[in-house]
C-alpha cells in the first residue's frame, strides 16, 4: 500500500486505501477509478473488494498470487465475474487464472514464468473475461483477446522492489480515470505501464545501488517525468 500509494501521488492521482465495508458505499461514489489488489487478502476484507468492484466505478484488479491457495483463486475467480476493465498480473498470475488452477510449482507472489510464456493465456482470459489484460515482465503484453501490444520499459530491478507490481497497476486505474471512450482502455493501460517502466529506467539511470535506493529514484522519477521525456522514450509496439 505503501509503494502503491506513494506512486500514485507522484503521478498525480490522488490515493486513498479503503478496507472497511462500511466506508465502501461512501467512498467508491467519489472515485474516478478504483483498483483491487487481493494482495493481503482476508475472509473480512473480500466482501469489501467485491463492494467496491460492484460500485459502478471503472475497475482494475491485480489477482496478486492468484494460483498459490484455493481462496485467493475463488477470490478472484468471483472478482473476475464482477466485469473489471482491466487486470494486471505477473505470468504466473495470469496462467494460473486462465486455468483456473492452482499454479503447479509453488510460487507466492513472484512470478516464475516469463510474460512471453502467458500471452496465448492472457488473449484466452481476455475474450472469457472481457477485460483488457496486461502481463507485466521484461516485456509487458496487453492484450483484449485479440490485439496485443508490448511496452519494453523498464529494468529487471523493478522485481526486486516488492509491491511493484501493485504500483504497476495501481496507475493503470489512476489513468484509466481519464478515459472516455471504452475502446481507449488497451491503450490507456500499456500508456502507464510503459510511463511506469520509464520511471524505473530513469530511476536506475539516477544512481540507485539496490532495490531500497531503485524504490526512491523511481518515485522520484514518477514526479518529475515531462512530456518530451516520455514521448521520446516510451517503447509500445503493435504485436501482430
Ligand atoms: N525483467 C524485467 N525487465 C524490465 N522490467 C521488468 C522486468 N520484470 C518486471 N518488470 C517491470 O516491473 C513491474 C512489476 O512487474 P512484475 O514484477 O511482473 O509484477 P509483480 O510485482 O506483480 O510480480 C512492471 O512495471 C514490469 O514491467
Ligand atoms: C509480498 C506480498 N505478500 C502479499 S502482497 C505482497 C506484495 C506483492 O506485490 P507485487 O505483486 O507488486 O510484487
Ligand atoms: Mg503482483
Amino acid at each position: 500500500m505503501d509503494v502503491a500509494a506513494n506512486a500514485l501521488l507522484a503521478a498525480g492521482a490522488s490515493p486513498a486505501m479503503v478496507h472497511s465495508l462500511r466506508e465502501v458505499p461512501e467512498f467508491t461514489p467519489r472515485c474516478d477509478a478504483v483498483c483491487v489488489n487481493v494482495g493481503t487478502l482476508s475472509e473480512g476484507w473480500l466482501p469489501s473488494m467485491r463492494a467496491a468492484a460492484s460500485a459502478g466505478r471503472p475497475w482494475v484488479l491485480d489477482p496478486v498470487a492468484a494460483g498459490a491457495s484455493e481462496f485467493r483463486m475463488e477470490a478472484c475467480l468471483s472478482l473476475l465475474a464482477l466485469r473489471p476493465a482491466v487486470v494486471r498480473g505477473n505470468a504466473s498470475e495470469i496462467l494460473a487464472l486462465a486455468s483456473r488452477s492452482l499454479a503447479a510449482a509453488a510460487s507466492g507472489a513472484d512470478s516464475t514464468h516469463d510474460s512471453g510464456d502467458a500471452l496465448q493465456d492472457a488473449k484466452a482470459l481476455a475474450r472469457s473475461t472481457g477485460a483488457v489484460i496486461a502481463v507485466s515482465g521484461a516485456v509487458d503484453y496487453v492484450t483484449d483477446g485479440e490485439r496485443v501490444v508490448g511496452v519494453s520499459n523498464g529494468v529487471a530491478m523493478m522485481q526486486k522492489i516488492t509491491a511493484t507490481g501493485c504500483a504497476a497497476t495501481a496507475l493503470i486505474a489512476a489513468f484509466l480515470a481519464v478515459v472516455e471512450e471504452p475502446s481507449d482502455v488497451m491503450a490507456v493501460a500499456a500508456c502507464a505501464l510503459a510511463v511506469f517502466g520509464l520511471a524505473g529506467e530513469i530511476g536506475m539511470e539516477s544512481g540507485a545501488k539496490g532495490p531500497a535506493s531503485l524504490r526512491m529514484h523511481l518515485i522520484d522519477a514518477l514526479y518529475c517525468l515531462d512530456e518530451q521525456t516520455v514521448t521520446s522514450r516510451v517503447k509500445i509496439s503493435l504485436h501482430s
